[in-house]
C-alpha cells in the first residue's frame, strides 16, 4: 500500500469522494488519486517521495513553476503585515492598474476569490446592464459551477458525466441557451430568433475545459458581430487563457475586444483569486456605483494580491511568452512525432503555454463532438503509463495541459522519452 492510498482511504471517510474538487478523484482515468506534498519548479513530489514532471500546474496558475522564489518571498513579506483587513489596501489599486494596463479591453476591474465568482458576477452584471435574462454558452465550455453556467458544461462536470447537474433549477437552466463551439452559423440562427432577449454570450476564447480547442477563423469575430448587432454583452472567460496564451490573453492572440473579461488562475499566483472587468460603462453598473450587487469578504486579499502581482511582474518580462510557447511547441511536436513513429492515431493542439492531446484519427480537433469521440481507453492507458514514468498529466481527457517557465529542455526530453516508451505499449 502507498501513502497516497492510505491518505485517500482516510479522506474518503470524511470528505465526499476524498477530494475537494471532483476532477481530482481520478474518475476520468481510473485508479486512485495521488496525494502530493511538495512542488518545486517543474516538479511535484508525492507522499511516497516519487517526483513527477508536472503538466497540471495546479490547473493553470503555476506558470512560473512551483514555489517560485520571488512569489514566495513576496508572500512571506506580506504575511508579517497581516493576512487581510476587509478594507481597501493600496496593493488592490496597484493590481487593478496592472490588469488594466496589460489587457486594454479592461477599463475597470473588480477582484474576487475564484474563477467561478468572476463568471457568476460577470453574468449578473450583463443581465443587470441589458435588463435581459437569457445567456448563450457553448457545449463543453466550463465557466465554473454557478447555476446558470452548469448547463452542458465541460471540465470535471463532463469528466464525471454530469454536464447538467441536479440541483440547478429548470427555471434557471432554461435561461441558458447552449450552442455549438466553433459553429458561428448556429449562433447567428439562434440570435435571429431570440437575439433581443440575450444578455450575454460567454465563451472560452480557447476552449481549455474540453481539452484545448482553439477557435476556428471567424468564430470569435462572428460572436463580436452578433453581440454588436443585438446589443448583447460579449464575455470572454479568460480564467484559463488569461496571462497563459499570451500576456494579454487570448483576446490579444485573436485580436477581438470583448465587453467583459473574467480572469483567475495566473492572476492569483497560486492563491485563490479571480477578477472580472471590462468597459467602464458596464463596470460602473456594479455596486456601490451601480445597482448590481456583488461583494466578497476576502476579495482583494492582500496576501493573494501580493502573490498575483509578483507573478504578473515576472511574466511581463520581455521574451517570457516566446520562451513558453517555444517549449510548448517542442513538447507537442515531439509527442506527435513519437506517436506517428509508433503508429498511434494522435493529434495535438497548443496556444501559448497550454496544450491538448487527442487520441484520434482526425488531424485537427475543432469541435466538442470530435473531443468526445476520441479514444478514451487509449488515453487512460497512456495516462497511467506516463504516470509510472514520472509524468503527471491532468487526470481527464477533457482538460488542457500547462507548461511553465520552469519546464526546460531536460523536462521536455524526459517527457518525450517517457512518451516513446508508453506509445510503444499502446
Ligand atoms: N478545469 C478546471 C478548472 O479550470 C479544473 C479544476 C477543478 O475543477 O478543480
Amino acid at each position: 500500500m502507498s501513502q497516497s492510498n492510505d491518505l485517500f482511504q482516510a479522506a474518503q471517510k470524511i470528505i465526499p469522494g476524498g477530494v475537494n474538487s471532483p476532477v481530482r478523484a481520478f474518475k476520468g482515468v481510473g485508479g486512485t488519486p495521488i496525494f502530493f506534498k511538495k512542488g518545486e519548479g517543474a516538479y511535484i513530489t508525492d507522499e511516497d517521495d516519487k517526483r513527477y514532471v508536472d503538466y497540471v500546474g495546479s490547473w493553470g496558475p503555476m506558470i512560473l513553476g512551483h514555489a517560485h522564489p520571488r512569489v514566495i518571498q513576496s508572500v512571506e513579506e506580506q504575511l508579517k503585515a497581516g493576512l487581510g483587513f476587509g478594507a481597501p489596501t493600496a496593493i488592490e489599486t496597484t493590481m487593478a492598474e496592472k490588469v488594466c494596463e496589460t489587457i486594454p479591453s479592461i477599463e475597470m476591474v473588480r477582484m474576487v476569490s475564484s474563477g467561478t465568482e468572476a463568471t457568476m458576477s460577470a453574468i449578473r452584471l450583463a443581465r443587470g446592464y441589458t435588463n435581459r435574462d437569457k445567456i448563450v454558452k457553448f457545449e463543453g465550455c466550463y465557466h465554473g459551477h454557478a447555476d446558470s453556467l452548469l448547463v452542458k458544461a465541460g471540465s470535471g462536470a463532463l469528466t464525471l458525466g454530469v454536464p447538467n447537474s441536479p440541483g440547478v433549477p429548470a427555471s434557471v437552466a432554461e435561461h441558458t441557451i447552449t450552442l455549438t463551439y466553433n459553429d458561428i452559423e448556429s449562433v447567428k440562427q439562434a440570435f435571429a430568433e431570440i437575439g433581443d432577449q440575450v444578455a450575454a454570450i460567454i465563451v472560452e476564447p480557447v476552449a481549455g475545459n474540453m481539452n484545448c480547442i482553439p477557435p476556428v477563423a471567424g468564430f470569435l469575430e462572428g460572436l463580436r458581430a452578433v453581440c454588436d448587432q443585438y446589443g448583447s454583452v460579449l464575455i470572454f472567460d479568460e480564467v484559463m487563457t488569461g496571462f497563459r496564451t499570451a500576456l494579454a490573453g487570448a483576446q490579444s492572440v485573436y485580436n477581438i475586444t470583448p465587453d467583459l473579461t473574467t480572469l483567475g488562475k495566473v492572476i492569483g499566483g497560486g492563491m485563490p483569486v479571480g477578477a472580472f472587468g471590462g468597459k467602464r460603462e458596464i463596470m460602473e453598473y456594479i455596486a456601490p456605483t451601480g445597482p448590481v450587487y456583488q461583494a466578497g469578504t476576502l476579495s482583494g486579499n492582500p496576501l493573494a494580491m501580493r502573490a498575483g502581482l509578483t507573478m504578473l511582474e515576472e511574466i511581463s518580462k520581455p521574451g517570457f511568452f516566446e520562451g513558453l510557447a517555444e517549449h510548448t511547441r517542442q513538447l507537442t511536436d515531439g509527442l506527435l512525432e513519437r506517436a506517428k513513429a509508433a503508429n498511434i492515431p494522435f493529434a495535438v493542439s497548443r496556444v501559448g503555454g497550454m496544450f491538448g492531446l487527442f487520441f484520434t484519427e482526425e488531424e485537427n480537433v475543432t469541435t466538442f463532438q470530435q473531443v468526445t469521440e476520441c479514444n478514451i481507453e487509449r488515453f487512460q492507458a497512456f495516462y497511467h503509463g506516463m504516470l509510472e514514468q514520472g509524468i503527471y498529466l491532468a487526470p481527464s481527457a477533457y482538460e488542457a495541459g500547462f507548461v511553465s517557465a520552469a519546464h526546460g529542455h531536460k523536462e521536455i526530453q524526459a517527457t518525450l522519452d517517457a512518451a516513446e516508451k508508453v506509445f510503444a505499449t499502446l
